[in-house]
């Protein structure tokens, strides 16, 4: 693939027939306007050798500084604009402010990865002000080191905010937001710090206050007193979540008095914090009843300069002009984006390593800020947070399938193939609660439902079809492989993603059988050893790694959906030649749920082995007077329990009503005991009753406000 700078540039000449070589000595000319910034020392990382007589120079500044007083007019006039030339005897880098001649280092950074350097000239600046990450997903909080690589990683694609909130971190949110980190925390929080001001990053520290703040002087306090207690450590930014919680907290009158009192007295008295940041408890479209005041009350009260989050119509969605001309008129001021993807906290088998796409080309205007949730993989997740750098720095430019090839070469130069591969095979999510789904597998679709359509309708192989869909097998037997072994290229990525690299040799595999099978359906003898070793490889993806309770998937957009249907269609054709009843079932979930509760109504059921369960949703379910959400089994089965946790304290309970039915006509009740206080887990008496149908409804007679931790059974040997 040819070179390309990243992201990519507003303006970039280059004289096509001419270069320079990189120059070994060159004397500094700098502003002293960059005196403890951090262009200057990126600068001398990549070109240590200064020599005062040296011919060659180099020209760096910020507008205003005499140095380059002679280049001012060529500055684009934007906030971390920056003028980068390169001349026979000269490089100039002048940049709008601070971290725009920084972004003018970190462009050269990438010219200077070139044999020679071209005589080029950049005029440059970001589209959207506020670009990067937020570690705002539930699950395992990424490590030190994952943060440190990512800080790195946004200094070098320009991209000036990362937001600290991982849900499950214990002194962010409930129940230790009102204490100050221990002090080991708190010395990797300050060496974060210090590490995003070397990528000139701004580090935002958020707090999840909502799910038990009372409304009082002292938790106010208490709550300052934690911002400065960041402060100290260096912090500069600073954002207060009132997401996915019930209850007093959601108030939006009382939120917006506390944000203002916040804003008044202690960002704008410390006059060296960036705007504070709010994130909405209904922050999506689909929970917002515009007449119920709540973003009307932030819109009309919260002071002008703090900025709101928004996730789009739904939790995860795509971002678009209507999506904007409904939020920014509510709040009276550009939302800052909270974008869902690539986070996959409620589909945690799979990995999303596909391009970004779907976002609007035109829409930098109307945001304040586009900020990705991405997956508790950090290195994984680079795929996609280096075309959201891409897309939020030059919007108009950007292309999805271009910057996704780059993003995957970044990721890994020496395998790039095998790992794209690989990405174009795992993009999709799968049936899921939020209905979002993904492209997967798009340059081998039309071969794969080719083969299937001509084998299902005619019994018939497709040659031309069957040829591809062999060579792609082979190809992700390869690239599993190639990857597994790629010893330290990228080592943090292979450790993530190691579980779904078995897995997707073992797709590819079954696919290769499953095509072996397709030419036998007529020999008595040579259909049965590919069929058997079709089942056990079935058996090999669901009996997964006991260390990835929620299951490993693979391919399951495209490749898995095909290959199972030939397994069947092949297996089909067999029985019915012979006689036999071979297992003609490939995947099969023995439980269907069905829900008119709307953000229970898509979660997707599993099972493994003797365990049943439908998959967990994290945010707050508002469940109306009268829903209910039913699990039907295939057949009547004998559980041995079923445990639910809404999340709710014992008088939550109180709300529902649980029945079991052997005929889905008459139903019994079945009692809640509670398990254990704290988060009340629930355990039904079901030991030993054999049921076809569970049933919960909601008989309070109003709108509950609850939880979707668990809903898990397991059946009696
Ligand atoms: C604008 C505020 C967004 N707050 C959110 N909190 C939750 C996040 O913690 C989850 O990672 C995400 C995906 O499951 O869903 C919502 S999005």
């Amino acid at each position: 693939q040819e070179f390309r700078l990243q992201p990519t540039p507003q303006n970039y000449t280059v004289q096509q027939d001419d270069s320079i070589s990189i120059p070994r000595q060159y004397r500094l000319m700098a502003g002293n306007s960059l005196n403890n910034g951090t262009a200057l020392p990126l600068l001398r990382s990549l070109m240590p050798e200064e020599a005062p007589d040296a011919a060659f120079r180099i020209y760096i500044g910020t507008k205003g500084d005499k140095v380059v007083s002679s280049y001012r007019k060529r500055i684009p006039q934007k906030s971390e604009g920056y003028f980068l030339k390169i001349e026979k005897d000269r490089i100039i880098i002048a940049g709008a402010d601070e971290r725009g001649t920084y972004y003018g280092v970190q462009t050269l950074a990438q010219l200077l990865t070139l044999d020679k350097l071209p005589l080029a000239e950049v005029a440059d600046y970001p589209d959207v002000p506020y670009r990067g990450v937020v570690e705002g997903f539930y699950g395992t909080p990424w490590s030190q080191e994952d943060r440190i690589r990512q800080l790195d990683f946004y200094g070098r694609n320009k991209m000036n905010v990362y937001l600290y909130g991982p849900k499950d971190d214990p002194y962010h949110s409930t129940p230790h937001w009102r204490k100050p980190y221990p002090a080991q925390e708190a010395e990797r929080l300050k060496q974060l710090v210090d590490r995003a001001r070397d990528n000139n990053v701004i580090f935002y520290w958020a707090i999840h206050p909502g799910q038990d703040i009372r409304w009082n002087e002292e938790d106010r306090e208490l709550l300052l007193q934690k911002f400065e207690s960041m402060y100290q450590l260096g912090v500069r930014g600073f954002a207060v979540f009132f997401d996915d919680i019930s209850g007093e907290g959601t108030k939006a009158d009382k939120q917006a008095e506390l944000l203002n009192y916040i804003d008044n007295h202690f960002v704008q008295v410390k006059k060296d914090v960036a705007p504070l940041v709010m994130c909405p408890t209904e922050y999506n479209k689909s929970w917002t009843k515009v007449e119920g005041g709540y973003l009307t009350t932030l819109g009309e009260k919260l002071n002008k300069d703090i900025q709101i989050m928004w996730t789009g119509n739904r939790v995860i969605a795509t971002i678009d002009r209507p999506t904007l001309d409904f939020i920014n008129p509510l709040i009276k001021r550009k939302a800052y984006i909270w974008w869902n993807f690539p986070v996959s906290d409620y589909v945690r088998d799979h990995l999303l390593m596909g391009p970004v796409y779907g976002n609007g080309l035109d829409i930098e205007d109307g945001m304040s800020a586009f900020v990705s949730n991405p997956m508790e993989h950090a290195e994984a997740s680079k795929i996609s947070l280096y075309s959201v750098a891409d897309y939020t720095w030059n919007m108009e430019k950007f292309d999805s399938d271009t910057s996704w090839r780059h993003a995957i070469k970044d990721l890994m130069p020496l395998h790039a193939e095998y790992l794209e591969t690989f990405a174009a095979h795992n993009s999709d999510l799968g049936k899921n609660g939020h209905g979002f789904r993904r492209e997967e597998s798009i340059r081998l679709q039309p071969a794969l439902s080719a083969l299937l359509k001509s084998y299902l309708e005619k019994g018939e192989i497709d040659e031309t079809a069957y040829n591809q869909v062999d060579e792609e097998c082979r190809k992700i037997i390869l690239s599993a492989d190639m990857l597994l072994a790629s010893g330290n290229e990228n080592r943090p990525l292979i450790d993530e993603i190691r579980p779904w690299l078995t897995q997707f040799k073992l797709v590819g595999e079954y696919g290769k059988t499953v095509l072996e099978m397709m030419r036998l359906p007529q020999q008595e003898e040579a259909f049965l050893p590919g069929h058997a070793h079709a089942q056990a490889l079935q058996t090999l993806m669901t009996d997964n790694d006991a260390r990835y309770p929620q299951g490993v998937k693979s391919g399951s957009g495209q490749l898995m959906p095909t290959f199972d249907a030939l397994f069947e269609a092949s297996t089909k054709q067999y029985n019915q030649r012979f006689h036999t009843a071979l297992n003609a079932r490939a995947v099969y979930s023995p439980y269907t749920l069905e829900s008119n509760v709307q953000q229970l109504a898509l979660l997707p059921t599993q099972q493994k082995g003797k365990e049943g369960s439908i998959a967990p949703s994290n945010e707050v379910i508002l469940w109306q007077a009268g829903g209910s959400l039913t699990l039907s089994m295939d057949r009547p089965r004998v559980l041995a329990t079923l445990r639910i946790d809404l999340g709710t304290k014992e008088e939550g309970y109180t709300h529902f009503r649980l029945e079991t039915s052997l005929d889905g006509k008459t139903w019994r009740n079945a009692n809640l005991q509670s398990v254990w206080k704290g988060y009340t887990m629930q355990k039904a008496d079901v030991k030993g009753q054999k049921v076809l149908k569970i049933r919960l409804t909601n008989t309070s007679g109003s709108e509950q406000k609850v939880y979707f931790k668990a809903f898990r059974l397991t059946e009696q040997e």
